[in-house]
């Protein structure tokens, strides 16, 4: 099976409508574990819109999996990443004024800065992956900046307005995974995916994880946490073994 990162920020991100103490992040990261997923995935964010540092913290030490942090090449995060000392930091770019995480990070325009924060990380433990569009000069950038995971961005594909334009995105992701898996490295891939597109990106050979969030909330409201963390999980079925 391919391994699947439960990501909890819009759990968060309901309670911070209101700033209520519930739902809590922390249970819905052990629960998504008891139900199946392989990792937990958490934003933090600049803005802090979602995930706070003291869900961060909370969540650390209590995780039987592993945490896969994603936060932006900042002296401030990558401070806070060597203090909790994730199994996992995934480098995303951030915008304040955007909806959601709207492209890859451009490695190849900030190669020695990303190169120095990989260096920051691995000096602390950390295995770092980067969030990249699945273009082949980015993938290049990231094995040169010595990262050895990259997670390819889906959201081209997921937002696509018609099939034309969704296989152009699944031929870009096709090559760009077989580019990152010659160059040696772990290549994982996000964003958008639901239960409707996943199992196209899933039968890719060469995937070794996918994190899934907001679809996964979305689906919750109605069949339970546990349940559709469930019923992702018996999505990604492998087809390259
Ligand atoms: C980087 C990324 O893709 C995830 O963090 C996901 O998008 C959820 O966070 P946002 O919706 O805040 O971008
Ligand atoms: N890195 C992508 C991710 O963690 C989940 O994104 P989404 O499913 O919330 O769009």
């Amino acid at each position: 099976m391919i391994e699947l990162g439960v990501n909890i920020d819009h759990v968060a991100t309901l309670r911070q409508q209101r700033y209520t103490s519930y739902p809590d992040p922390v249970q819905a990261a052990l629960r998504a574990e008891e139900a199946g997923a392989d990792l937990i995935t958490l934003h933090l964010r600049e803005d802090r819109r979602h995930i706070q540092d003291a869900d961060v913290a909370a969540i650390r030490p209590l995780l039987r999996t592993r945490m896969n942090l994603e936060c932006a090449v900042t002296s401030e995060m990558l401070d806070i990443a060597c203090q909790i000392r994730p199994q996992d930091v995934c480098l995303v770019p951030e915008k304040r004024a955007e909806l959601t995480t709207e492209g890859g990070l451009d490695v190849l325009g900030q190669f020695q800065h990303v190169r120095q924060a990989i260096n920051q990380l691995h000096d602390a433990g950390i295995r770092v992956s980067l969030f990249i569009d699945p273009e082949a000069d980015q993938i290049d950038a990231a094995q040169r900046a010595g990262a050895t995971v990259i997670e390819l961005h889906t959201g081209a594909y997921a937002d696509a307005a018609d099939q034309a334009a969704c296989d152009f995105e699944l031929a870009r992701l096709r090559t760009g995974i077989a580019l990152g898996v010659r160059h040696g490295l772990r290549v994982n891939a996000g964003h958008g995916l639901h239960y409707d597109n996943v199992q196209t990106i899933a039968a890719m050979p060469g995937i070794a994880e996918l994190n899934i969030g907001h679809a996964i909330v979305a689906r919750a409201v109605f069949d339970g946490w546990e349940q559709a963390v469930r019923d992702m999980k018996a999505l990604l079925v492998r087809r390259d073994a």
